[in-house]
């Protein structure tokens, strides 16, 4: 819609308005496996207050003394064995672009609703996205943080970033954060469908199924965040549709970061006792990722498989994330519309 003319002097520029906008975020991931695109990136992901909580005083020495200069090219290398090379781009971006097209696809009957997505760190910015949408006429935005489970470190970094950007705009778009979806039912449904027609292509059968999470800092989750209790949640609901027994399937959490003690049971310990204790085969899923990116294809799909064989297993499998399947645009079109209600 553009503002009619008859209430606007005859030399005012066309004004678009009455669209709304649906955001996809996710973490985001660097442009390139280089160390200045890698140090360009962790240097904005980890001066995230939300994501290192101790004070810059303490923390700053050590990331611009030692992390900045080491774990660029570490890291670099690591996102060199899973880069999506026809893209030249991780995969992370591949599937989150990919979900925003389908997603515009499948809100076909609603043609005031434009769909876009952006990362929280690196390209492309909340900001240029938010600005691209209200550019576009949309005067009300959705704004989706790509997380089934909350976390402080991610779903609220997302929502901060967004709201300091509106702290700049004379004409602010309406703003709708989208909330976790860790027990909806559909969600639950897919990771349950996804699980099963994986186990289903394999001439084995794991004896332990492991739903691995991304793990935050003990501390973080004793302040407050409900970010555990959602992934037990989660797992619990999974395992109870699979129709698992206690003792198959486990929830462990993953990508320990620094010297704290994060959530437990860890993933790499755990993968390595199993090994030990002769148990010979596994498969091991995400269900906190939307997507696969470095976490869950270098350390699941390589490095704890890895393991695992080192210490004595014999089969293991990593059962992709629902990424841009049926099945998980089903998951993420369901929480749109939901949170569209009132606006379309
Ligand atoms: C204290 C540090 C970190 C916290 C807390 C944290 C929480 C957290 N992260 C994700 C999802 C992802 N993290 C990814 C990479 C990644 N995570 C951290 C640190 C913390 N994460 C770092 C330093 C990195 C970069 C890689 C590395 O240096 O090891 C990614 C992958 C991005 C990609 O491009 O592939 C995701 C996704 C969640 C869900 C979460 C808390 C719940
Ligand atoms: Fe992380
Ligand atoms: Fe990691």
């Amino acid at each position: 819609m553009t503002i009619a003319p008859s209430y606007l002097p005859a030399e005012h520029p066309p004004v678009k308005f009455g669209k709304v906008g649906v955001l996809l975020v996710n973490l985001g991931t660097p442009d390139g496996t280089d160390y200045t695109s890698m140090r360009r990136y962790l240097r904005e992901f980890l001066t995230d207050r939300r994501v290192i909580e101790w004070s810059p005083l303490k923390w700053y020495p050590i990331l611009f003394g030692i992390v900045l200069n080491t774990r660029p090219q570490k890291v670099g290398k690591a996102y060199e064995t899973i880069w999506n090379k026809d893209k030249n781009e991780s995969y992370l971006r591949t599937y989150t672009r990919n979900q925003s097209d389908l997603m515009g696809a499948r809100l076909k009957d609603l043609p005031n609703v434009r769909v876009d997505w952006a990362m929280r760190y690196g390209t492309p910015s909340i900001a240029s996205r938010i600005n691209a949408l209200k550019d576009e006429g949309c005067d009300r935005i959705v704004l989706f943080p790509l997380y089934p489970q909350y976390a402080a470190a991610t779903t609220a970094t997302v929502n901060d970033k967004a709201f300091q950007h509106l702290l700049k705009m004379r004409w602010q778009p309406a703003l709708r954060t989208v909330p976790d979806y860790h027990d909806d039912e559909t969600y639950i449904e897919a990771l349950a469908n996804s699980v099963t027609k994986h186990l289903a292509g394999l001439d084995w059968e794991p004896e332990v199924i492991l739903a691995s999470f991304h793990g935050i800092p003990l501390s973080y989750s004793e302040q407050g965040d409900p970010y555990f209790f959602q992934c037990q949640k989660t797992g619990h609901l999974l395992r109870e549709m699979l129709g698992l027994a206690k003792e198959k399937f486990m929830i462990t959490f993953q990508s320990r970061f620094g010297p704290e003690e994060w959530l437990q049971p860890y993933t790499d310990k755990t993968v390595e006792k199993l090994a030990q204790d002769g148990v010979k085969r596994i498969a091991v899923l995400n269900p906190g990722f939307v997507s696969d990116c470095l976490e869950t294809l270098e350390e699941i799909a390589e490095q704890a498989a890895h393991s695992f064989h080192e210490n004595g297993g014999e089969k293991f499998a990593h059962i992709p994330c629902l990424n841009d399947s049926e099945d998980g645009m089903r998951v993420l079109e369901k929480v749109v519309r939901r949170e569209l209600l009132g606006w379309v």
